[in-house]
């Protein structure tokens, strides 16, 4: 299917139409783990052949070394007791505590070299060593430790090495890993779903996809089945949220080292000594990604399935190997845990701070710009999409940024590009097979294609990444495909909330399964996939503490100029730029304002370095028949869309919709 694509013949043909099959699943089941080829997809296990594959007599001496090795600490743990949500002042017994202290000593004395396979190279780095004291957990949850060798926290380098080594990754010219996803390369809404449980129910939004109980232990045990059939099975723990206060221990536990490396990046590192005090995990995601979800289990729709289940504190990945279900399912968390337990927002926005403390935040959907517009050299960033806004200010819930990299250009977009290299994980980019010069003009394999690096490597970052000051400004980030939106407006309270709730955007094409080209959607608070309570809940939350901080709020439309898409073109960078730079100079402050007819928006009629043209839509569209019909088309689509929010707005927010 791709091959056409590459016509230059030193191109990788990095994927195939067969590469989709499922065929592939059953295969990786049905090889014994000694001689396994865990690639997903034709490119993987391309790329495979090309590192060499592991030999199945190598694979099974390191197996039976290491059962050796595990069979000295078994059972000499205690099982620490189940502890409640944020067990971050660690809740074992001080027996449990101790036991799992001596096993862990245990194991320390077995980790000689020649002995353990892949023993870290930094002996600073307490790894697989404290595994010892965690072992009960892992037996309790159903692992077999007789026949798994469990990675945790493993060394960067290492991560590399195995996903060469097993996974057909490549290193990149600027020493990023090179890996791909498989079938799925964007997130999959329609199977993720939260378990209808006593203990958050009475939270439940209404949203949500439901599952019941029984079906997530069905899939919970299919994924650690399936775990179970792999040589190496990657563990890492760190933490979400940056503020110590409102944090949460997060372990993943994944067959793929890419995944591993993933959320190493994504999630917030530990230092060597929170590792060893890390105990109980908070959240566990279960990624068995590799392995399909069983279409015959009730409820199941598709071979794809995330699930979040609040009562266990687990999620469970079946069927997709998209690294981002990872990093948005925590999220999903993040959406309940922060405003039920702490009182606190969740955002789906980034944020950054001026040199004079001043904190924005840029919600959006998917593909609006977050990530770009957060990226900015005057500013200092605090994070590029989830964020929680508490009383003390703003804090970043990841350590690290997940950039689109369709279209990457080191001129336009240098602080991202320039975070590409060593530990950052490239998915789904091809790449020239001489150079390893990423091509990130391909799409071939996706336009979802992206890059998980952690914070530090944009050179600004803000460490540790939270801000104590209350935002000044907010920008709602639009992707507007019909055109007809101006490029930057300003919102009052009540308009602030209405497009809250509406959230509309385009969808751009390859984030979710099945989406190709920009779709308008109304994804209320900007992040319909990932809350779990009721919308007007955040919404109520946002308006009360923008109130109180005096906040302004600004409408900001990256999509299209000129026309709709196919006939316009995409709000220039350098102009979305320029108006993010006139929000927080204080230009726009000192601005004229006219409103617009249909949305009632107020938009300045003057910014310096923007064409007259630009800020006014009706003057870039040479129809002026066909602008006036698209702006009242899409007026009824957000009238329609609010229907279901009317009875729970005051009527003033209900009146600051569109008028036709
Ligand atoms: N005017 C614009 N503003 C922001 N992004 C733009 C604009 N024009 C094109 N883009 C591109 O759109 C994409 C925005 O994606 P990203 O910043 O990753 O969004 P998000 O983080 O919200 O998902 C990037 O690939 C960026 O280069
Ligand atoms: C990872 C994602 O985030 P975003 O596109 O908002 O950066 C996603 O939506 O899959
Ligand atoms: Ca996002
Ligand atoms: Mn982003």
């Amino acid at each position: 299917m791709l091959a056409a694509k590459h016509a230059n013949p030193r191109l990788v043909v990095v994927a195939s139409a067969s590469s989709s099959s499922g065929r592939l699943h059953v295969r990786d089941l049905a090889t014994t783990p000694g001689d396994f080829a865990p690639a997903a997809t034709g490119a993987q296990r391309h790329h495979s052949t090309l590192a060499g594959p592991t030999t199945a007599r190598e694979s099974s001496r390191r197996r039976e070394e290491g059962d050796k090795e595990r069979k000295v600490v078994q059972g000499a743990v205690g099982a620490p007791t189940a502890s409640p949500w944020l067990c971050n002042s660690p809740q074992m017994t001080r027996t449990v505590q101790k036991s799992l202290w001596a096993a862990a000593s245990q194991w320390d004395a077995v980790l000689r070299p020649g002995k353990v396979r892949n023993a870290p190279d930094d002996s600073s780095q307490p790894t697989y060593g404290l595994l010892g004291k965690d072992l009960a957990m892992f037996s309790e949850a159903g692992f077999d430790m007789d026949k798994i060798h469990l990675k945790r926290n493993a060394p960067v380098a290492q991560l590399y090495e195995d996903a060469i080594k097993y996974e057909g990754a490549v290193i990149a010219a600027s020493g990023a890993l090179i890996n791909f996803s498989g079938k799925k390369t964007g997130r999959s809404p329609k199977d993720k779903r939260i378990v209808y449980e006593e203990t958050s129910k009475d939270d439940w939004g209404a949203i949500n996809i439901q599952m019941d109980e029984h079906t997530f232990e069905i899939n919970r045990e299919r994924a650690i089945d399936y775990l179970n059939t792999r040589d190496n099975v990657y563990v890492f723990d760190g933490f979400a949220g940056w503020d110590p206060k409102y944090r949460i221990k997060v372990r993943v536990i994944a067959s793929r080292a890419y995944h591993a490396l993933f959320m190493h990046n994504m999630l917030i590192r530990p230092t060597a000594k929170e590792l060893e005090e890390f105990g109980t995990p908070d959240f566990t995601i279960y990624n068995a990604g590799q392995f399909p979800a069983n279409r015959f289990t009730a409820g199941m729709t598709s071979q794809t399935s995330v699930e979040v289940n609040f009562k266990r504190r687990e999620m469970v990945i079946l069927g997709t190997e998209y690294a981002g279900e990872m990093k948005k399912g925590i999220f999903s968390v993040m959406h309940y845990l922060q405003p039920v337990k702490f009182g606190n927002l969740s955002l789906h926005s980034s944020a950054n701070q001026g040199p004079d403390g001043d904190v924005s935040l840029f919600f959006g959907l998917s593909g609006t710009g977050k990530t770009t517009l957060s990226a900015d050299p005057r500013r200092a960033l605090i994070g590029d999409d989830e964020h929680v806004w508490s009383d003390n200010g703003v804090f970043n819930i990841e350590g690290g940024c997940y950039a689109k990299c369709v279209g990457l250009d080191a001129e336009k977009e240098p602080a991202i590009f320039n975070a590409i290299r060593f530990g950052s994980i490239l998915e789904n980019v091809t790449y020239d097979y001489a150079t390893r010069e990423p091509n990130y003009e391909d799409t071939g394999i996706t336009e979802n294609t992206r890059c998980a690096y952690p914070i530090e490597y944009i050179d600004n970052a803000k460490i540790p990444c939270m801000a104590n000051e209350q935002p000044k400004n907010v920008i709602y980030l639009t992707c507007d495909a019909f055109g007809v939106l101006p490029p930057v407006s300003l919102l009052d309270s009540n308009q602030a909330q209405y497009w809250f709730l509406s959230g509309y955007t385009s969808k751009t094409p390859g984030t979710e399964d099945g989406i190709a080209e920009p779709t308008p959607t109304f994804s209320t608070c900007f992040g319909a996939p990932f809350i779990i309570l009721h919308p007007s809940r955040y919404a109520s939350m946002l308006a009360k503490k923008m109130e109180a901080a005096g906040t302004r709020c600004w409408l900001i439309n990256t999509g299209w100029v000129g026309g709709a898409f196919g006939t316009g073109k995409r709000c220039p960078l350098k102009y979305t730029r320029a108006i993010v730079d006139a929000v927080h100079s204080g230009e726009l402050n000192n601005a004229d304002f006219k409103e617009t007819p249909v949305f009632g928006l107020k938009v300045p009629t003057k910014i310096e370095g923007i064409p007259d043209d630009v800020l006014n839509p009706e003057a870039a569209w040479s129809d002026k028949k066909a602008y006036q019909q698209t702006l009242e088309k899409l007026a009824g689509m957000f009238n329609k869309a609010f229907e279901r929010y009317s009875t729970e707005c005051s009527p003033e927010v209900v009146a600051a919709g569109p008028k036709i």
